[in-house]
């Protein structure tokens, strides 16, 4: 197996970030989590109830596909590589809610793939309230659902419904993406 770079994405609230360190651990590979390479400007933005612009996205997602090349780069110059013939990768909870988002971080690895999680509108949100200590507020909820936009045909990845619990869901993950 090829280096890899795995995307959990999705609305805020999906489980992205609860997902990709499960995901990530049970596979022995890197995390990244996209939330900590936002600017101050655009945590302030969402903390206030405003949704991010396009424009305040672009630089982010660069930054985020800059940091996925490099940890795979970093797992290459330590040698991890298996002898089997497997490598490190490194999992990355970013958002990535547009197409166009996606193919920013297509750029920075052509190879990228993407676990969209999908769930209703009233589990995320009874998650979201539920959850404590994130500048993220559920009343963005809305916003995040009319910009998602669903894997393309086209799109290397797979979408998976997030009802179950993370154990389960991780699971699905690994087998629908054959990552073992
Ligand atoms: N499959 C699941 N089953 C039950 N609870 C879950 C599941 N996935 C996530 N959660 C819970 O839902 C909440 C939201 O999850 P998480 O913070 O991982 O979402 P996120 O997509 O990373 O959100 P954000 O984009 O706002 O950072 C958390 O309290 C988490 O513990
Ligand atoms: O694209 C976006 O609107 C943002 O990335 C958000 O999704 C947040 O990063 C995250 O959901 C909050 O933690």
């Amino acid at each position: 197996m090829r280096n890899r770079v795995v995307f959990t994405t999705g609305v805020s609230g999906s489980g992205k970030s609860t997902i990709g360190v499960l995901l990530a651990d049970r596979l022995g590979w890197a995390f990244v989590d996209a939330d900590d390479l936002h600017p101050a400007a655009n945590v302030e933005k969402m903390a206030a109830g405003i949704p991010l612009t396009d424009d305040d996205r672009w630089p982010w997602l660069r930054a985020v596909g800059a940091a996925a090349a490099s940890r795979i780069e970093h797992a290459d110059a330590a040698g991890t590589a298996g002898a089997s013939g497997e490598s490190a990768g490194v999992v990355v909870a970013c958002s990535a809610l547009r197409r166009v988002y996606r193919d920013v971080l297509r750029e920075a690895d052509p190879g990228a793939v993407f676990v969209q999680l999908v769930g209703s509108a009233a589990l995320i949100g009874d998650r979201l309230r539920a959850r404590q200590h994130h500048f993220m507020p559920a009343t963005l909820l809305g916003s995040q659902l009319a910009t998602l936009e669903p894997l393309g045909a086209d799109e290397a990845g797979l979408a998976v419904v997030v009802s179950a619990g993370p154990e389960t869901v991780v699971a699905e993950i690994i087998s629908g993406l054959a990552l073992t």
